[in-house]
């Protein structure tokens, strides 16, 4: 058997013509939505991503505010950019850009965003909202993870669905939006503490590989017909390396490959944040 890849490109392509669209509406109204970014020094791969999300947001209408900085910012700088976003109504949601510097204090500076503003769904405020059951800004990549699954009619319900990895941006939140009655999935959250972890991937009707080891899931450690969703990433020699190993997708029913998997639909769903933004403004408005 050979999985049926999950596409997140093609995935991705749909949901822009969707919110292309809603843009449009919001333009007519006199409302263009405008996604903001920080970004703090010149690492390469931090660069990138910013390029690939201001490329995204041409792509659908969303303007850009692109604050890059240098790398030997102080806190207080920082902060003032963070104040002056939060103030600026040309921006309906931002990022701060991970990872900071390390004499910069991340957390501080990202409970300074504006809840209401955080584009990212990470804000402590958010995610007590989603722990709440309270309508919240929702973490993108989780987003992602659900709507592929959704997209390719993979069983939700009642499924087995084991996480591997404990980071803020994927595995601590989504088995917050797996474990909604929407969703309805067991979730077992795994980590470097893990006794067994092939036992647990074994289990599993849906494994999210999320713990940037690259290879770290191997074909023996997949039930035949899983889905296995790769979203670890690792710089290698050989280039990016998923968490996932190749073999994999002969035993795997679905596979979302890393890259073109998940990585498209965290950026989707970073503008799909802003445009619900922008409409609830726009709403407000009225
Ligand atoms: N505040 C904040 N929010 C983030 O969401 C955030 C962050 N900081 N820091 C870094 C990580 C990493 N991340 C990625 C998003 C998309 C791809 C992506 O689209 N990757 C493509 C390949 C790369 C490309 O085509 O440019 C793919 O998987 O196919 C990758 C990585 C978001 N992050």
């Amino acid at each position: 058997m050979t999985a049926t890849i999950l596409d997140g490109k093609a995935t991705r392509d749909e949901i822009f013509i969707d919110l292309k669209a809603r843009v449009d509406a919001l333009k007519a109204k006199g409302i263009t939505p405008g996604l903001g970014t920080v970004l703090v020094g010149d690492d390469p791969g931090s660069a990138s991503y910013v390029r690939g999300k201001h490329a995204d947001c041409a792509k659908v209408g969303i303007n850009s505010l692109r604050r890059d900085l240098p790398a030997d910012i102080s806190q207080a700088e920082l902060e003032a950019v963070i104040d002056e976003l939060n103030a600026n109504p040309e921006c309906t949601g931002y990022i701060v850009q991970l990872p900071l510097p390390k004499h910069l204090d991340e957390n501080a500076a990202l409970e300074r965003i504006d809840p209401d503003k955080d584009a990212d769904g990470l804000h402590p405020v958010n995610l007590g909202r989603l722990v709440l059951g309270k309508e919240a800004t929702l973490p993108c990549t989780p987003r992602g993870v659900v709507h592929l699954l959704r997209r390719y009619d993979v069983p939700i319900d009642g499924a087995r669905v084991t996480v591997v990895g404990r980071g803020v941006t994927i595995g601590r939140p989504i088995g917050l939006l797996l474990t909604r009655r929407s969703e309805n999935a067991t979730v077992t959250l795994c980590h470097t503490g893990t006794k067994d972890l092939a036992a647990e991937v074994r289990r599993a009707d849906i494994v999210v590989a999320a713990a940037g080891v690259a290879g770290l899931i191997t074909a023996d450690m997949v039930k035949p017909g899983a889905a296995v969703l790769d979203v670890g990433v690792s710089r290698t020699p050989d280039g990016l390396r998923g968490d996932v190993a190749d073999d994999v997708r002969e035993v795997a029913g679905f596979i979302s490959p890393n890259p073109g998997g998940v990585g498209p639909l965290t950026r989707a769903f970073l503008l799909s944040n802003v445009v619900e933004r922008a409409e609830q403004l726009a709403a407000e408005s009225v």
